[in-house]
This record gives structure tokens, C-alpha cells and sequence, in this order.
């Protein structure tokens, strides 16, 4: 499709089938996860390990609002900011992760410190943070479309989850809940916006990439969660070691 411009229609088709085919509902550990198929351990080096990734979500957000030209834009961003770190102690989605590594019996304090991240869940969210304050402000709103997909395997997720393990309830799962409407609004967004904005092919390519790159960062996570927990002996030194059987 080089050097070919696409309809408005025609992009958003384009971006669609990119998630029809890296979205990271399709990795294997996702399917573990939701089909019941792994030990609460193993959950446990999932929710630990994506901490990570919603703790830097706001400051990636923060990072791109800085770098928005109008109040308009800035107003719409900064929703974001707010879903994820609240507007008091203990509100906000990163507090109500902490709920779900609570109740999955991780100490909360070790979680907070990081410290059993796995190596590559670290470059791999450090590189999403990079991506939106480097590149273009389209290319980075464009990043943010996997959203457009999340809805679909959160519900998956909720409802295999409750199904399967009898260590996680509604409670603890209530991250989930808001999202099912906060991405459709957030993703709907960008959505507009990049299919106005990506007029040119080579906006129109970039903005392709960004969206694989995205796939790519979150299939990442789940290659190194499946590498390190799946079969023993392979937990990087220094990473979470599971007790809990
Ligand atoms: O549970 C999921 O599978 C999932 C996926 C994604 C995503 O596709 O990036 C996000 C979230 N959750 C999420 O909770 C969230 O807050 C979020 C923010 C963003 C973003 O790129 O700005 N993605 C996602």
C-alpha cells in the first residue's frame, strides 16, 4: 500500500485488521489466563508484572498532554490522567490494581517497589513512554488505539477469571469494570482524531506502525511472562519467585 491514500473508512478498516491479528487477546497467556489454565502464582506474576504498565499509563498520558497544542485537546487528555490516578488517595485505576494484587495475596509494598518486575516488562512499557514523547502527536495518539479492542478481552477476562479461580471475585476484579466504558470513550476519541488527521500516505503509515508498535509492546509482556513462569527454571535473578502454589 505504499504511497496509496486511504479513505478515512479505509484507515480505520486498516487499523481494525491489525488487531483482528497481533491484539494481545490471541497470546497464549492470555488464553491461560482467561481459560483457568494457570496457578494463582503464575496470576500473581501477571498482575505484579502489569502494575508496571498501569503505573506508567498516566505518566505516558501526562508526557503526551504536555505536549498537546490546544485546551480542547488538553481537556480531552486529561480525563485520562484522572481515570488512572484518581482525584484523592485510594481512587483512580492504579489505586484499584492495587486491589486486585491485594486480594491476589502479594504484598503491596513490594508490588509499589518494583522490584520483582521482570527485565523485559520494564523496557517494553519503558519503550511505549518513549514512543509518545518522541514521536509525533499523532503517532503517539495513534499508540493509545489499541483501546479500541481492550473492551472485547476485559470481558473475556472477568468472566473466565471469576469462572475458573476461586482467589479472585468481583471485588477484586473492579479494575476492570470502568474501563468497559472509559475505552470506548477514550478510543472513540482517537479514533476521530486520527482519521482526521492522517491525510497524507506517510501519516497514514505512521500511524499504522504506531498502532503495530503498540501490539507489539503488550505482546512483549506476555512473551516474557510465558518465558519466565510457564516452565520452571527459567525466572529471571531478581524476579518475582512465586510461594503460593
Ligand atoms: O486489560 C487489557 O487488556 C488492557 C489493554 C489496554 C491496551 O490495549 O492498551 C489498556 C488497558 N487494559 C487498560 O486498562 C488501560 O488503562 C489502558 C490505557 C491504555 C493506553 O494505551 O493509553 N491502554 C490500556
Amino acid at each position: 500500500m505504499t504511497g496509496q491514500i486511504l479513505s478515512p473508512d479505509g484507515l480505520e478498516a486498516a487499523l481494525r485488521a491489525i488487531g483482528a491479528e497481533r491484539y494481545h487477546n490471541l497470546h497464549p497467556f492470555h488464553r491461560a489466563l482467561h481459560d483457568g489454565r494457570l496457578t494463582q502464582g503464575q496470576v500473581q506474576a501477571w498482575a505484579l508484572n502489569r502494575y508496571y504498565y498501569q503505573c506508567q499509563i498516566p505518566a505516558k498520558d501526562a508526557t503526551l498532554l504536555a505536549r498537546l497544542p490546544t485546551a480542547e485537546l488538553r481537556r480531552e487528555w486529561r480525563r485520562r490522567l484522572v481515570d488512572h490516578d484518581g482525584d484523592a488517595p485510594g481512587t483512580g485505576g492504579v489505586a484499584r490494581w492495587l486491589r486486585l494484587t491485594d486480594g491476589l495475596g502479594l504484598d503491596r509494598a513490594y508490588v509499589e517497589s518494583l522490584d520483582g518486575l521482570l527485565p523485559a516488562t520494564k523496557f517494553a512499557v519503558d519503550a511505549y513512554v518513549a514512543f509518545v514523547r518522541d514521536r509525533s502527536i499523532l503517532e503517539a495518539i495513534a499508540s493509545s488505539l489499541t483501546e479500541l479492542f481492550s473492551p472485547t478481552i476485559i470481558s473475556e477476562r472477568v468472566a473466565g477469571m471469576l469462572r475458573h479461580y476461586d482467589f479472585v471475585n468481583s471485588d477484586t476484579l473492579a479494575y476492570f469494570h470502568p474501563r468497559l466504558t472509559q475505552a470506548p470513550r477514550d478510543s472513540d476519541f482517537a479514533l476521530a482524531y486520527v482519521r482526521e488527521h492522517a491525510r497524507t500516505a506517510e501519516q497514514q503509515e505512521a500511524v499504522l506502525a504506531a498502532l503495530k508498535f503498540k501490539c507489539a509492546v503488550l505482546w512483549s509482556m506476555l512473551d516474557a511472562l510465558d518465558y519466565a513462569y510457564v516452565t520452571p527454571g527459567r525466572i529471571p535473578p531478581g524476579a518475582f519467585r512465586p510461594t503460593c502454589p
